[in-house]
């Protein structure tokens, strides 16, 4: 099973920072390179016994990239949104990004909202959304690995337990147009 996630949200929150704790255990202090158009990572996870390979997309946060990463929204089926929880406009601007999520993403799509850098000790902005927009939120810090292997592991199984969940149903059931079995045949007046 492929589930492709993507990572969104301003320029500087953490999301190669979190991407590469959670792929190869390690955080480079200092350090910050912005990321230009589009990245990706595959990581391979059990999920309730089942493996699934997460094909996880990290995108630039900065605005002259908008049109490249647009493009990657529509396949994904999760979606991790992360603010810094230093900084306060990051955070203000996660409306903006639920905004072009809406826009962009399929309808269905699993979105989880990371406060990444938790590890500075702020007392985390009051999340208005994640519990009307029905989003699913967690701390996170890419610097100390706080909840990063949480985040993906959560996500993989919400996407698990839906794709378990939600079978096609069936158009019609089999007794509504099978006839019993000895019983005359109500059809086409033959006796
Ligand atoms: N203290 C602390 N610093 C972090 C954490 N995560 C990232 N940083 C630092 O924040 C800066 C930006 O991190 P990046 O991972 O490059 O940010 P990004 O969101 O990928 O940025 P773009 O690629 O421009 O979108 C770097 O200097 C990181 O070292 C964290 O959890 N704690």
């Amino acid at each position: 099973v492929i589930l492709q996630t993507i990572l969104v949200g301003d320029s500087g929150v953490g999301k190669t920072s979190l991407l590469v704790q959670f792929d190869q255990g390690k955080f480079i202090p200092g350090s910050f390179s912005a990321t230009v158009g589009i990245g990706f990572t595959n990581k391979v996870l059990t999920v309730d016994e089942l493996k699934v390979r997460l094909q996880i997309w990290d995108t630039a946060g900065q605005e002259r990239f908008r049109s490249v990463t647009h493009a990657y929204y529509r396949d994904a089926q999760a979606l991790l949104l992360l603010y810094d929880i230093t900084s306060k406009s990051s955070f203000d601007n996660t409306r903006a990004w639920l905004t072009e999520i809406h826009e962009y993403a399929q309808d269905d799509v699993v979105i989880m909202l990371l406060g990444n850098k938790s590890s500075i000790h702020i007392k985390p902005l009051q999340t208005w959304f994640w519990q009307e927009y029905g989003v699913i939120f967690l701390e996170t810090s890419a610097k100390t690995g706080l909840n990063v292997d949480e985040a993906f592991t959560t996500v993989a199984k919400e996407l698990v337990s839906r794709s378990v969940q939600l079978p096609v149903e069936p158009r019609f059931h089999l007794h509504d147009v099978m006839q019993p079995e000895n019983e005359p045949s109500a059809c086409c007046g033959f006796s």
